[in-house]
């Protein structure tokens, strides 16, 4: 191995302040509404003086980041976290003269109402135990140069199906003991995340509907293996939504084993099953349109960037 000796310079840089758990309730009325949400803000732009030089005078503190995520969730409300986001990234290219680029990334975790007495209640709810919806919004630049990029997400969907599963057909070496089935249980924890072309869609809708299309696919397609699910899945939301440039799948395969019930001299036709967390098959495919426009920054990972 041979030594280097160029010049040491500082590559690229980012900051912001990760996770800052926000719950608004909107008490207008006395009908309560709740938003749940986990804010991450990170900015880049002319900071690289803080790095070679411990010179503070053009960073905003994360602090300064999480205290503006904040007001805004009283100021301006979350009506969705696009929204929400959109205008939080904008506000930091916008008025904090450094910053280039803002990246805001949003989990958001769903309540439904309880009832009381037979009917909703006005103030109480129940944590859904279902998905967590996501929103990754990234700004970059000011005036005409301004561009937004807008992915929608959600994550932890859990879904299982009991038959319509096959994994048959495969690639066969010296260390391969699995056996071929065409039934089979399938099941998984599906994250998804869809870049939109625009930034003015109807977020709410396209997230219920874009869920639906998600969970029906998983359902209805006789799956020959996760990744054709996938690949369905993602088919058959860029079909049904024009305003959706592609769409990134991760599946984790959580298999199921059919428990060997011989030894008590008892049949075991896919009835009981031995489920194993560890490990499991990790499938993604990213399902895109060939005119897709360029996802310039949307996919950069902000804090996952050094794992
Ligand atoms: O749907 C599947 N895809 C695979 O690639 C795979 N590999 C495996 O062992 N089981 C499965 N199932």
């Amino acid at each position: 191995m041979s030594d280097l000796n160029g010049k040491i310079v500082l590559g690229a840089d980012q900051y912001g302040k990760a996770e800052s758990r926000i719950v608004r309730i909107y008490r207008d009325s006395p009908r309560h509404e709740i938003k749940d949400v986990n804010v991450s803000t990170c900015l880049r732009g002319d900071f690289a003086a803080a790095y070679t030089d411990g010179d503070q005078s053009n960073v905003l503190p994360t602090d300064s980041q999480k205290q503006t995520a904040y007001a805004f969730a009283k100021q301006y409300g979350i009506p969705t976290i696009e929204e929400y986001g959109i205008r939080l990234a904008e506000h930091f290219v916008d008025e904090i003269e450094p910053v280039h680029l803002a990246r805001i990334e949003i989990d958001e975790y769903l309540w439904e109402r309880a009832s009381a007495d037979g009917a909703p209640h006005d103030h109480t709810w129940i944590r859904k135990g279902q998905e967590i919806r996501t929103a990754t919004i990234t700004v970059e630049g000011a005036g005409a140069d301004r561009k937004v990029w807008v992915v929608g997400g959600l994550k932890d969907l859990i879904v299982l199906k009991s038959t319509g599963s096959e994994f048959a057909g495969f690639l066969v070496d010296d260390y391969t003991v699995l056996e071929p089935t065409n039934d089979r249980m399938m099941a998984t924890s599906i994250v998804a995340k869809w870049r939109f072309v625009g930034t003015d869609a109807d977020w709410d809708d396209v997230y219920s509907q874009v869920k639906q299309l998600l969970i029906e696919q998983f359902a209805v397609v006789q799956s020959r293996a996760l990744q054709q699910t996938l690949f369905r899945m993602g088919e058959a939301v860029l079909e049904h939504f024009g305003s959706i440039a592609e769409i990134r799948l991760s599946a984790p395969n959580r298999h199921h084993f059919v428990h060997n019930l011989a030894p008590f001299g008892l049949d075991n036709p896919n009835e009981v099953f031995n489920v194993s967390d560890r490990p499991y098959g990790l499938i993604q495919a990213v399902v895109t349109r060939d005119d897709a426009p360029p996802a310039g920054p949307a996919w950069e990972q902000q804090f996952g960037w050094l794992a």
